[in-house]
């Protein structure tokens, strides 16, 4: 077992997160819960912006808030003088709910409305990161609407592999996101937006995937886009403001897991875009990331209730907890390992292998297979780590099962961030059904 973090066993052999014992909060909250260690991701987000600072470069560090958006978590990064990236109206909405400053906000997508691109201009975000043409006439119309030049990025897919599940690349050739570098879709993007004054191009963006482990797919993606700057600058005279190279830094979920700090990756982007500007001879850039997972990732645990068991003789045994893919979807979508352990009898013994199910009707929904547990009876809390990104985010409410409440823990205390959903909450936009029965 590792921990996380503030994480700690404490005097009662129970897991602790940020000073505060997760089997009180499971007992005044409920489970399932999740819980974050604040000062974890306080922590990262200082390391990926100190790098920067301490490199001398201008730089923004966006937080991928599709990780995690709550109106707490958008205060936090704000607290932190992070910047936010946004994929939808929704997480727009709640950064505006939050009071983030909507200057520091990039929008992201590859079919955003008319309605949420009109929000997004309304609201004056810092910048629009453009994926395809469809959006490029929304905007123009909405520009002219509007009387403004849009700030925008174009978003470049530059055909770099990262090694990661293939639901989570995104910068290869087959992709459905941004303008591809290889068939002269950038150049058409950029041939109609440099003509049009409705638009403030601030530069390139690219993200080339999640749970990346090196820095060899970031540093590649800088050189497929720099390789084409000096064509650009003689083309169209553009030399970018900003380069982007997205997020996906990859984090510990298992043992097997080896990730690097963001000093590391900071430093291999840096270096190779200075290298590239010297080169080019064009303005240092800006350098922009958007870390997701990152920041949160190892930062959340999962707090169940042990429930059933079933043995399958000389097989296996099952134990389920009351929860599972609805607050946890990774493991049957991605099929994503975690650790865990007993929260309340962390330093006990194990006695056996389980496998952890879930409580949705799926055979799928196993959240961890073959774990070495000590013997767990009904109502011990089996805590999972490294829940904190994609976790809450992608919960649902298949079988109708509400979501469970955030709990932010740090220095001792802990606040509730997302109260637990109520059976009135999944019947509240329900309409009773009109028609009768025809009478015959
Ligand atoms: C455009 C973009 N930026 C940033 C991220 C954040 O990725 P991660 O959470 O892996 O850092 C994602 C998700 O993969 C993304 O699609
Ligand atoms: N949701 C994914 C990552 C994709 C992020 C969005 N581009 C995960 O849980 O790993």
């Amino acid at each position: 077992m590792f921990l996380h973090g503030t994480s700690k066993v404490n005097e009662r052999n129970h897991l602790e997160i940020g000073g505060v014992d997760a089997a009180e909060l499971a007992s005044k909250y409920g489970t399932p819960l999740y819980i974050y260690d604040v000062a974890l991701i306080r922590d990262r987000a200082r390391s990926f912006k100190n790098t920067f600072e301490k490199l001398g470069v201008k730089a923004q560090v966006a937080y991928a808030s599709k990780a995690f958006s709550s109106v707490a978590m958008f205060q936090l990064v704000e607290e932190e003088g992070l910047s936010l990236d946004v994929v939808s109206g929704g997480e727009l909405y709640t950064a505006v709910t939050a009071g983030f400053p909507t200057e520091r906000i990039h929008f992201h997508g590859n079919n955003k409305s008319k309605e949420e691109l009109e929000m997004a201009i309304k609201l004056k975000i810092g910048c629009i990161v453009v994926d395809n043409f469809h959006e490029i006439e929304l905007l123009k119309e909405l520009a002219a609407q509007e009387n403004t030049a849009v700030p925008i990025l174009l978003r470049v897919t530059p055909g770099v592999e990262a090694h990661t599940h293939d639901y989570i690349t995104t910068g290869q050739e087959d992709s459905k996101f941004g303008f591809d570098l290889q068939n002269g879709q950038v150049e058409r993007a950029m041939e109609n937006v440099l003509s049009s004054s409705a638009f403030n191009m601030l530069g390139y963006h690219c993200h080339i995937g999640s749970q990346i482990f090196d820095a060899t797919g970031f540093v590649l993606a800088a050189e497929k886009i720099f390789t084409k700057v000096g064509y650009w600058r003689e083309t169209f005279q553009y030399e970018p403001k900003v380069v982007n190279l997205g997020g996906g830094f990859g984090i510990r979920y298992t043992e097997e897991d080896e990730p690097l700090p963001a000093t590391y990756y900071v430093e291999k982007i840096v270096k190779s875009i200075k290298g590239h500007v010297a080169e080019s001879g064009i303005q240092m850039p800006e350098i922009w990331i958007e870390p997701g997972r990152s920041l949160v990732g190892d930062a959340g645990t999962t707090i169940y209730s042990i429930g059933s068991e079933k043995e399958v003789p000389n097989i296996r045994k099952y134990v389920s907890v009351d929860g599972g893919m609805s607050d946890n979807i990774r493991p049957a979508l991605y099929q994503a390992k975690y650790e865990a352990a007993l929260a309340n009898r962390m330093n006990d013994k194990n006695d056996e292998s389980v496998s952890i199910a879930g409580k949705c009707c799926e055979s799928g929904d196993m959240l961890i297979w073959d774990l070495p547990l000590p013997k767990a009876n009904p109502e011990d809390l089996l805590a999972v780590f490294c829940t904190g990104a994609y976790g809450y985010s992608m919960s649902n409410n298949y079988n109708r099962i509400p979501r469970p409440p955030v709990v932010f823990a740090e220095n001792g205390e802990e606040q509730l961030v997302i109260k637990r959903e109520t059976y009135q909450d999944l019947v509240a936009l329900d309409l009773p059904l009109k028609s009768k029965v025809p009478q015959s």
